[in-house]
């Protein structure tokens, strides 16, 4: 089943892509992005997502991709971290049939781009399989193209970012496999069949196996094609049938700490607190000054990018601007600079207020929202603009009921465009604030 168009996704932020990324593997990446960018053929990717597993080991009745995190299903976490990434062409999920609708569900509610779902196997070697079928182009009707490289990943693993995919995915099309490890947190000890210790491995020359993987495609499908029943059934490691039955010898990437699998009840608690953590840091910036690049406006945009670790930025006014933020909102951002430049009165700022009510963003946590006005002392005397914004008071209040902490910022200027301009380091705003 195709869901959504192809290709369909805005291009992945420009932000965070390369970070982590050094030296040689940033120069591979950077062309390996410059040429997806530029349209140019770069090697086509896809991504198989196995999410067909019961999760026994978390004790509770509904799947582990499909529990909440804040509201929202696992799996959709892990879903958006893949679709930012604008090169992989192809998101293939494996599910039950009895999941089907449910992932049909959740696609749709959180606009999930380039999915495509397949009836999950009754192991993870025989979904991933499946996955893989639906790829190779000898399915009728299929409209999934066969991809030059394709990347592996867990349904599981929400916090995979966007330089381990590039590193997993540039290695596999040099070496034909490629995965993440971690150092081994504790050692690994074999048993004797009397319960005893039979020997213990040494743990510095042992690493723990994760996900992302990433293959050629013909190396790995192959390996699946050519593998046992028994591989098929107990088999836990696709670097391993792409060993044993390509005699590839997959690249080992090092991974962050944060691809863990999710697997035990506590596990939905620490990824609760990443989100939180991710959350917290995030601000999106709404600006209403398109065509003026020297206006103080832009100068306030620019320095919140540099001080703050992910900012997205939407331009032009609220009413052009509806669908991204339908799609920011979607991605539980929980503070807003709008900045209104154009407008006179927080008309833009209300928009958002109402864009903000109608998501019920605020239920789990407040929602900040600084509006911010300027204010051309030549033009305009400062009691009467303030007269005008004082109404934003009282909006306040009445926002606050429903967890939406709006706070407003008058910018008195052009003496503080001269400060913005030059100030290296905040306090960004050196006066009139309220309320
Ligand atoms: N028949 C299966 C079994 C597992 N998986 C998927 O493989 C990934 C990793 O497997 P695991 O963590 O073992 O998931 P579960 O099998 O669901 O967990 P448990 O072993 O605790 O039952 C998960 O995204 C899971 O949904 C799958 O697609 N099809
Ligand atoms: O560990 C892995 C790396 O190869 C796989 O990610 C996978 O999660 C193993 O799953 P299972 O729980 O089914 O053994």
């Amino acid at each position: 089943m195709e869901l959504g168009p192809p290709g369909g996704a805005g291009p992945a932020e420009p932000g965070p892509r390369l970070r982590g990324l050094r030296g040689d593997d940033r120069a591979a990446s950077a062309a390996w992005l410059s040429e997806a960018s530029a349209g140019r053929r770069a090697p086509s990717v896809a991504a198989v997502l196995p999410a067909g597993g019961s999760g026994e080991r978390m004790g509770v009745p509904t799947p582990k991709q499909f529990c909440p995190v804040l509201e929202r299903p696992l799996i959709s976490y892990t879903l958006q971290a893949l679709e930012r990434v604008c090169w992989i062409k192809d998101i293939v999920v494996a599910v039950t049939g009895e999941n089907m609708e449910v992932m049909k569900g959740i696609v749709q509610r959180y606009q999930h781009k380039r999915i495509s779902l397949v009836e999950a196997g009754v192991t993870r070697h025989r979904s991933i399989f499946n996955g893989l079928k639906a790829l190779a182009e000898d399915q009728p009707n299929s409209k999934l193209c066969r991809p030059e490289v394709v990347i592996i990943h867990d349904a599981v693993r929400p916090f995979v970012e966007e330089d381990v995919l590039l590193k997993v995915a540039i290695a596999a099309k040099e070496h034909g496999a490629a995965g993440a490890i971690r150092p081994l947190v504790s050692t690994v000890i074999s048993p004797s069949a009397d319960g005893c210790l039979d020997h213990s491995l040494e743990r510095t020359s042992h690493r723990a196996s994760e996900m992302p993987q990433a293959f050629l495609f013909d190396v790995i499908y192959e390996a699946y094609q050519q593998c046992s029943d028994y591989d098929l059934e107990f088999g836990t490691e696709c670097l391993q049938l792409a060993l044993k039955y390509c005699h590839t010898k997959a690249k080992l990437v090092e991974g962050s700490p944060d691809l863990w699998k999710v697997t035990y009840k506590r596990d939905l608690y620490a990824a609760e607190s990443i989100i939180k953590e991710r959350i917290s840091q995030q601000i999106c910036i709404l600006m209403d000054a398109k065509e003026d690049e020297e206006h103080v406006g832009r100068c306030l945009e620019e320095m919140l990018k540099k001080e703050l670790n992910h900012v997205k930025v939407t331009s032009g006014a609220l009413c052009h601007a509806g669908r991204d933020l339908q799609q920011i909102i979607l991605e539980q951002c929980y503070n807003f600079v709008c900045v209104n430049v154009m407008t006179s009165d927080f008309e833009e700022t209300r928009k958002l207020l109402n864009a903000l009510e109608e998501s019920n963003l605020s239920i789990l946590y407040p929602v900040v929202v600084i509006s911010v006005h300027f204010l051309d002392y030549k033009l305009v005397p400062f009691g009467q603009k303030m007269e005008h914004l004082m109404q934003i008071k009282e909006f306040a209040k009445e926002v606050k009921k429903r967890n939406i902490l709006l706070c407003g910022l008058l910018i008195y200027y052009p003496q503080i465009s001269f400060e913005l301009i030059s100030a290296t380091n905040p306090p960004l705003f050196a006066e009139e604030d309220w309320p």
